[in-house]
């Protein structure tokens, strides 16, 4: 079995460079833009289309029937989001669509592979910056095939933490982000942060650029790839509780070490999100 998923991580990587170079061409040119969830939840012709041609290439490499697929654009159209134990891609072709949209150069591809529910790899191809990260289960993490880690700063004031907002607007929401974002700036961190993309996010936590990245109201398609290079890179994933890392449940926190995450969890006001693989009713 093992050689079998490293063809597919082999493959994975390939593939997430090729659809970077189409959201780099796709920038080039006049982007249209629709709205999905919100009028802030953006999406273009591009997402769509590099998703189609992403899991056209897995489904030609390894087949329809064995292989399932989670992708952010075929969930909007309501196809399942659901985790089994078959072999499953998990992928978010544009990461970072506000980005896209107005040329703020964070852009990423993310890809991963779970089998069992459990991540086997992930690949998240930072488009506009070129920069390759990848891991692989057991194997360590890497950008651009250099070894990365994360930072061993344990000193709470001497952190950089990610957040973002989310595209969920509701005033009591936007509330709790601000008065959390307040209460950590002021234990104080050197900095807070945020590039506009969780799965970079995630690959600056790996590579030791900032200590911690929490989101509320992430999905799956975020986070999955970058939980592999973050875990492989030597950090940890937790819920936003402090209770194990749950990746359909829209909530995380990554970070360096233990006691980085459970400082930033002290702080965090939680709010509520609906899980990933939630019946579409109640979405
Ligand atoms: O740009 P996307 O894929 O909507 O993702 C956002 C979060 O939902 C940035 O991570
Ligand atoms: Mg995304």
């Amino acid at each position: 079995m093992a050689d079998q998923w490293q063809e597919a991580y082999d493959f994975a990587v390939q593939v997430a460079r090729a659809a970077g170079a189409v959201i780099r061409k796709a920038g080039e040119e006049e982007i249209k833009v629709q709205t999905k969830s919100s009028t802030v939840d953006l999406v273009t012709k591009t997402d769509e289309r590099v998703e189609k041609i992403i899991i056209g290439s897995l489904k030609e490499q390894f087949g329809e029937g064995t292989h399932c697929f989670i992708g952010e654009e075929s969930v909007s159209k309501e196809e399942p989001c659901i985790l089994t134990d078959k072999p499953t891609w998990i992928i978010d072709p544009v990461d970072g669509t506000t980005n896209f949209v107005h040329g703020f150069p964070f852009v990423a591809v993310s890809i991963a592979f779970a089998v069992n529910k459990e991540l086997e790899f992930g690949v998240v191809y930072s488009c506009m910056e070129d920069k390759m990260y990848k891991a692989r289960k057991g194997q360590g993490a890497f950008c651009d095939d250099e070894p990365i880690q994360v930072s061993d700063v344990k000193d709470i004031h001497k952190s950089i933490i990610i957040s973002e907002h989310g595209t969920d607007r509701s005033p009591e929401k936007v509330q709790k982000i601000f008065s959390t974002m307040k209460k950590i700036l002021c234990i104080p961190v050197h900095g807070l942060r945020g590039s506009g993309t969780a799965a970079t996010n995630m690959c600056l936590v790996a590579c030791g650029a900032v200590e911690a990245f929490f989101e509320i109201g992430i999905h799956c398609w975020d986070i999955a790839a970058g939980a592999v290079i973050v875990r492989e890179a030597g950090g940890l994933l937790l819920d936003v509780d402090g209770g194990p890392f749950d990746l359909m449940s829209r909530r995380m926190v990554s970070g360096n070490n233990r006691v980085i995450a459970n400082r930033i969890i002290k702080e965090i006001e939680i709010f509520d999100s609906v899980r990933d693989d939630a019946p579409i009713a109640k979405k």
